[in-house]
């Protein structure tokens, strides 16, 4: 018997994602069909998939449920598993204020990274949606990424996820981000890496480029973006926490701008747009096939 799964389509400054929702967690999503369903030719193509479940439905949210009531399950394009995405939980929020399970204003969205606030400004502001991303941790150690036969000295910075962040005079001179640029040591990721190349573009505002860990180069990534403008400040020699007073960085990436905040409390914010697309439906057979 043939039955059909609901999808959306979304995306955050052309961070792009497929939406499953699955609010009691029956759609059983393999890396393979998550692969296939993000697949740009064969399939409905998306850097990622936000899998919207129920805390109190998803065993690794279960305990998360008394304080947010969705979990994000959020997977890369080639189907891995990766902490927090914050393009996604933009995204995924506004998936839940069309769905009308959240109005404008605050909800709570439990992550693989812990709970995040997430706000829906009012449509007649803007209806940016902004997300506490929490605090960025720097570990000690120099780090190297290269491409092709070209090496840049990067900042280990961690969102919850890792990120390497290379500046460099120009945007093209990373070339082609077909592979994951290789990085060193090997010990500074075991998990892998996502990498950011900066150029300074004024005062406070820089643009980026990203290749993502599973997704290869995407338009836009938002804990790349936080990740980027922590690395900004401190080369720039600023520090919230020792300067007692936030600072903000415009990021620019492909597919658009973030504005990151960092509080003296090491609390980062970030405000972007977030869209959704298309809906439709998924026919199982497609997904029998695809899976065989
Ligand atoms: N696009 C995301 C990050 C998604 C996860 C990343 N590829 C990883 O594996 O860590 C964002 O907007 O933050």
């Amino acid at each position: 018997m043939s039955t059909r799964i609901a999808f959306l389509k979304g995306h955050g400054t052309e961070n792009d994602f497929v939406i499953i929702p699955d609010p009691d967690n029956t759609v059983e999503l393999p890396p393979a069909a998550v692969a296939a369903l993000c697949d740009r030719r064969a399939g409905i193509g998306g850097d990622g998939l936000l899998h919207v479940v129920r805390s109190a439905a998803h065993p690794e949210a279960r305990h998360l449920a008394d304080r947010a009531e969705w979990f994000m399950d959020y997977r890369n394009g080639d189907g891995s598993v990766a902490e927090m995405c914050g393009n996604g939980v933009r995204v995924f929020a506004r998936y839940l204020q069309r769905a009308g399970h959240v109005g404008e204003g605050d909800v709570a969205v439990a992550t693989r990274g812990g709970v995040k606030t997430v706000h829906i400004a009012k449509a007649e502001s803007g209806g940016e949606i902004t997300v506490g991303m929490g605090k960025a941790r720097l570990p000690e150690g120099d780090v190297t990424v290269s491409v092709a036969d070209r090496s840049w000295p990067a900042r280990n910075v961690n969102m919850g996820n890792p990120h390497a962040v290379a500046f460099v005079t120009d945007l093209s001179e990373a070339g082609h981000l077909y592979d994951p640029p290789p990085f060193s040591p090997a010990s500074a990721y075991p998990d892998g890496v996502n990498v950011e190349f900066v150029v300074d573009r004024g005062p406070r505002h820089v643009a980026m480029r990203v290749h993502e860990r599973g997704s290869g180069e995407t338009r836009s990534c938002g804990t790349g973006a936080c990740a980027v403008a922590v690395a900004a400040a401190r080369k720039d020699g600023v520090d919230p926490a020792v300067t007692g007073a936030p600072v903000t960085y415009t990021v620019d990436l492909p597919g658009g701008r973030l504005v990151i905040t960092e509080r003296p409390d090491g609390e980062i914010e970030m405000t972007g747009p977030a869209v959704i697309v298309a809906e439709g439906e998924i026919t199982s057979e497609w997904l029998e096939t695809v899976l065989a």
